[in-house]
Formats: C-alpha cells, structure tokens, sequence
C-alpha cells in the first residue's frame, strides 16, 4: 500500500531530514512512527502525503508515484489519505460540525449528505453531543478527535498522524489512539507517528528513525515482506 525505496529528504540549505529509507506498510495495517524529535517523523508522513517530495528515492502509495504527482492531480490524490497533522487547526468561527462537513463541501457533497455523514463521525469518536460548540470550548483532547473526525469523514484509504497525542494527558491520548485504532479495524491502514512509549510497548509494529535513517522496523507482517519480493 505505501512503499519507500531508498528515500532521502534534504530541506534547502539542511543536513538530511532522512536518508535512504526504505519500508512498506500493507494495506490495513497499524504503524506507529517512533523516534526522537528531529529524526524525520513528520517528513516522513509528508512525504507520503505529497506534502513534500523526495530528493531522492520513491515514495509509493497504491500504485502511485507520489514524487511525481502533478500539482495539478494532487487534491485527486490527497481524497484517499485522512491527514491528522498538528498545523491544521479547526477553525473557531465554525462549531464542531461545520468543521468536520468542510471536507466534504469543498468537493462538493451536497449539504444533508455532508451533515449525515458528519454527525457519523462524530459518533464515531464520540463528541457527537458537542457538534453544535466551537472549537474552542473543547479539551486538547476533545478537538484532536475532532481533527480525527474530520480527517476520516470523507473516507479516506489512508490515515496519517502525526503525534496526535502530544500535549494531551493520558485519559485524553487513550480516547485519540482508540478512535484511530477504530478505523484501522474497519481496514484503513494507519501510520501514527509518537513520542509516547506506553502506546509504543503495545503496538505490533513499529518504525524507529534516528537522524533520518531507519534504525528499527520490528513486526513487519510477513504479508509486506511477501509484497516485497513480488515487487
Ligand atoms: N521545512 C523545513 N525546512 C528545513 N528543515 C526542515 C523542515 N522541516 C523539517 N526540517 C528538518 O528536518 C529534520 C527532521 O524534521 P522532522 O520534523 O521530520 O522530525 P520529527 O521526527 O517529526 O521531529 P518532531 O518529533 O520534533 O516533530 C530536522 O532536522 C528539521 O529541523
């Protein structure tokens, strides 16, 4: 589902944000990215997500080239991925609901249609009883379920995080890990990156970087390594 072949990143004027990284995450899986601040975590998912593109190497998802997108295909693509990234905001001049519809206005889902499916959501992580609040009247913990909700409403294939339990205390990080494992059991294949080593001690795989390289890739499903021979 998501592949990367001898992958480096460099920011203009940077020492390698990652170099030479290679992995594959099967479809449905559950992975959390792990490492310490500055080991390329976020580039990493951005680079999945066409955020940013690589110096070197290919990033795959599906059958698709993401260094190679064009500009132009790029909100095509993005319509499978859920993205969960810390510098999207809910905006606080629209309550809850409204945020998570915003998705689905903008590629143009009609109005009830949007409503129903956002209210489902927002079952779904549970916070359907504060759709008519604003952002700013929730917990941290609250709205990160928010962004969950709106991150999944449209369906996505593909759901990335990127430490989306930071700042929050640990009833709080319980709550956001369970709705997104919830998706992952419904098949969406999820990468999560964390600081936080108790969710790290129970998840059955995990991906280290340290200073940009891969140092630690345990639990890969036999599946994947399968996938990657046939490749
Ligand atoms: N837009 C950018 N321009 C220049 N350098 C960048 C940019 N984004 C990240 N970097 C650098 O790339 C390296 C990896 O950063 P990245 O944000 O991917 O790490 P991270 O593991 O997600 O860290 P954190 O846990 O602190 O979020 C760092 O040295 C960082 O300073």
């Amino acid at each position: 589902m998501i592949e990367f072949r001898h992958v480096s990143k460099r920011y203009e004027g940077n020492a390698l944000a990652l170099s030479d990284v290679s992995l594959s995450v099967a479809k449905g899986e559950l992975v959390f990215l792990a490492g310490p601040s500055g080991a390329g975590k976020s580039t990493l998912l951005k680079l999945i997500a066409a955020i940013e593109r690589p110096s070197a190497g290919m990033v795959k998802v599906g059958e698709q080239d993401v260094g190679r997108i064009a500009s132009s295909a790029l909100p095509y693509f993005r319509r499978k991925l859920g993205l969960i990234f810390q510098q999207q905001r809910l905006l606080a001049d629209r309550n809850v609901l409204q945020n998570v519809m915003l998705p689905l206005i903008v590629v143009g889902t009609a109005q009830a249609e949007a409503e129903k499916r956002s209210r489902a959501a927002l079952d779904k992580v549970g916070l359907l009883d504060k759709a008519s609040s604003p952002p700013p009247a929730l917990s941290g913990g609250e709205q990160q379920r928010v962004a969950i909700a709106r991150a999944i409403v449209h369906r996505p294939q593909v759901i990335l995080a990127d430490e989306p339990t930071a700042n929050l205390d640990r009833v709080s990080a319980g709550k956001v890990l369970d709705a997104l494992k919830s998706f992952h059991s419904v098949g969406v294949t999820c990468l999560i990156s964390t600081h936080d080593e108790e969710f790290l001690q129970a998840a059955d795989r995990v991906i280290h970087l340290q200073g940009g390289r891969l140092v630690g890739n345990i639990g890969q499903p036999a599946h994947a390594f399968v996938e990657e021979r046939l490749s």
